[in-house]
């Protein structure tokens, strides 16, 4: 990150620059929450330590490579694939995080590979990988390719990665897993709508996932994914923008839904996402405004990632401080508010118990949400299980 400059920053999709020391200090107490609520140490891992962990193989390596060389041939690489391929694996991580290396070739950094939500998406016990759909973020898809193919940890996996057909972009922004059996995509700036289809077909086959709401959004970068105008806070409440959550309009919402039929879907079209998610969840569900009732503190907050909470454990959602009206919001539906540092120390000597009581957790991130990304952006949960 602190490679991103002003006339690099648009090409690496930040608005800012951002106080590094200070980002990272945010960045190691929001995982110490996720520890503390998670329980064990190992509760949070590093995707760039994984990825060193990974290249300790000869394979994984050469992988990384030639990938890299094929996926971005503008950029020359393959004049020194070969001097690429005997770098050591600390040499290799050094180049494939920084874009740089003693070698007379250089490539962009990838300072939004902290934003780990984008690089897959789990669904039951399929790993979706990534397409991204902007250079900036290639290399993050074939970090991930490369940290679930040849990392030990994901040894046992191998047969459940969902590889996405060539031509069609995700970022696992986009999609949210709203019970077993009914997952929601966004058609976003970052996701096609073939991606859509073809992660349907896969769910549709291999997993209990019955129902995929594709929800249209604009295609802009303030709501490049779902996750940054809709996120759940409990089963039964979301945090939402209303202004495109709540636009109820002819295309915006599709329901598929397997026909029994290889390659066809049934799709209804839908005028009101509400209902239909609803509908699907068989309860109500209550919509939590993202920046309370005015249209600018709307946009205002939306813009520092008021919609984009992150549920830790059952009952408990951790989001943005600025985000002032979005927690009073959460206030009134009985959550109590508490600064990270006051939950951590208060839970210093002893263990926290999930779900005894509805806390949503405000990390300053004064730094963090100038990247445009908020708590649920930063994390990719791995593993799911239903309670
Ligand atoms: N899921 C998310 O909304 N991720 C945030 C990604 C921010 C990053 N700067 C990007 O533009 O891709």
């Amino acid at each position: 990150m602190e490679m991103v400059s002003p006339s690099n920053r648009l090409e690496l999709l930040f608005d800012d620059i951002l106080y590094v020391g200070h980002a990272k200090k945010e960045h190691l107490l929001m995982c110490a929450v996720f520890e503390k609520i998670v329980g064990h140490s190992d509760a949070v891992l590093q995707i760039g330590e994984l990825l060193l962990e990974a290249f300790q193989s000869e394979d994984a390596r050469y992988d990384f490579v030639e990938r890299l060389c094929q996926s971005l041939p503008e950029a020359n690489l393959q004049a020194v694939e070969d001097d690429l391929k005997r770098l050591s694996p600390e040499e290799l991580h050094r180049f494939a995080l920084t874009g740089e290396s003693d070698l007379p070739v250089m490539t962009l950094p990838v300072p939004n590979l902290m934003f780990t939500r984008d690089l897959a998406a789990v669904v039951h016990d399929r790993i979706i990988m990534s397409h991204a759909a902007t250079s900036a973020r290639t290399r993050e898809s074939i970090i991930i390719h490369v940290v679930l193919h040849h990392h030990p940890r994901f040894e046992d996996v191998q047969d459940n990665i969902i590889k996405l057909p060539k031509g069609v972009t995700f970022e696992g922004g986009d999609l949210l897993v709203a019970s077993p059996e009914t997952v929601l995509i966004g058609h976003s700036e970052r996701t096609s709508f073939g991606a859509i289809m073809a992660i349907a077909h896969e769910l549709f086959e291999h997993t209990p996932v019955e129902h995929v709401l594709a929800v249209d959004l604009p295609k802009i970068r303030a709501m490049m994914h779902l996750d940054t105008v809709f996120t759940f806070a409990s089963p039964d409440e979301c945090v939402v923008f209303p202004p495109v959550i709540e636009n109820d309009s002819f295309g915006y919402c599709v329901h598929l839904t397997a026909s029994g039929t290889e390659g066809k879907f049934v799709t209804d079209m839908r005028l009101s996402f509400r209902s239909a998610l609803e509908e699907l969840l068989e309860r109500e569900i209550t919509f939590v405004k993202c920046g309370g009732g005015e249209r600018l503190q709307q946009e205002r907050e939306q813009w520092t990632d008021g919609a984009n909470v992150f549920t830790v454990g059952p009952g408990a959602i951790i989001g943005y401080e600025r985000n002032r009206r979005t927690f009073e919001g959460l206030r009134d539906r009985g959550y109590r508010v508490v600064k990270a540092e006051s939950f951590l120390s208060y839970f210093e000597d002893s263990d926290y118990t999930p779900g005894a009581e509805k806390l949503a957790i405000q990390l300053a991130g004064t730094e963090l949400s100038r990247g445009r990304g908020g708590p649920r952006c930063m994390t990719l949960p791995i593993a799911r299980t239903t309670s």
